[in-house]
């Protein structure tokens, strides 16, 4: 399974962000997307997604189930932690995990874990019957997180998934995305944290010093490395 991006552009508000973006993300393997604000990193994300059409280029999971688009085979974590705040807890996470069609391809063995459980692996299992709006911003940030383990999905997609969490849940995070790496599951992740993530490359991309017409490759660079 591998997941490529040839010749991306995307264009939003009728301005071109990037353009001529293009990678190869092989199963096992996450990509760090870098650059400074306002570049694109969750522009990229959110057409990852599916939640911004491409303006040109293709976006294709070799290997993927052809009767699923690319956003049905991934789980979007974002900056919007996306909890409904009137359910309970344990109801967002079985909302969650009946919405989301769970995908099974040969080499990922993505970890299924029952609401309950994972709430408890996250320390959040005391709040299952709560309404989720009594959370604080950390622990919405889990629950949200949460929802990557009730439905298996081989591709993350995670907009700095670091924030509003502690010392301890970071560490829990990376110690979750090191295991679905591992378990042949793909990340791209947008972040200013240093994530120690392995094996993964970083995607650097830079404001253009130009205005965008079409091909912008000069603005990104695509280093391997911190296998
Ligand atoms: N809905 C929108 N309509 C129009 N322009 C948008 C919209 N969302 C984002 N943009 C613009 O797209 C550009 C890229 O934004 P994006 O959020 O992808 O940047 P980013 O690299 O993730 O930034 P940050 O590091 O601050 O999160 C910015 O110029 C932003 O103003």
């Amino acid at each position: 399974m591998k997941l490529i991006a040839e010749h991306l552009a995307v264009d939003r508000g009728g301005r071109r962000v990037f353009a001529g973006l293009g990678f190869v993300l092989p199963a096992g393997r996450a990509l760090v997307i870098t650059g400074a604000n306002g570049v694109g990193k969750s522009t990229l994300l959110r057409t990852l997604a599916g939640l911004v059409p491409p303006s040109e280029g293709l976006l294709a999971l070799e290997g993927g189930d052809a009767d699923r688009s690319l956003a049905e085979h991934a789980h979007y974590f974002g900056h919007d932690s996306a909890v409904k705040r009137a359910l309970t807890v344990l109801e967002n996470l079985e909302f969650w995990r009946d919405f989301t069609a769970p995908v099974r391809l040969p080499g990922f063995v993505g970890a299924t874990l029952a609401p309950r459980e994972i709430l408890d692996r996250l320390g959040i299992g005391h709040t299952a019957d709560l309404p989720a709006a009594y959370l604080s911003a950390g622990q919405t940030r889990r629950l949200a997180l949460a929802r990557l383990f009730v439905s298996p999905r081989p591709l993350w997609l995670m907009d700095e998934p670091t924030s509003a969490l502690d010392t301890a849940s970071e560490a829990q995070l990376l110690a979750f995305m090191n295991g679905h790496l591992a378990d042949g599951g793909l990340i791209i992740t947008a972040t200013h944290s240093d994530l120690a993530l392995s094996p993964a490359g970083v995607l650097h991309l830079a404001a253009p010093t130009f205005p965008i017409a079409g091909d912008a490759t000069e603005n990104i660079t695509v280093e391997e490395g911190r296998s």
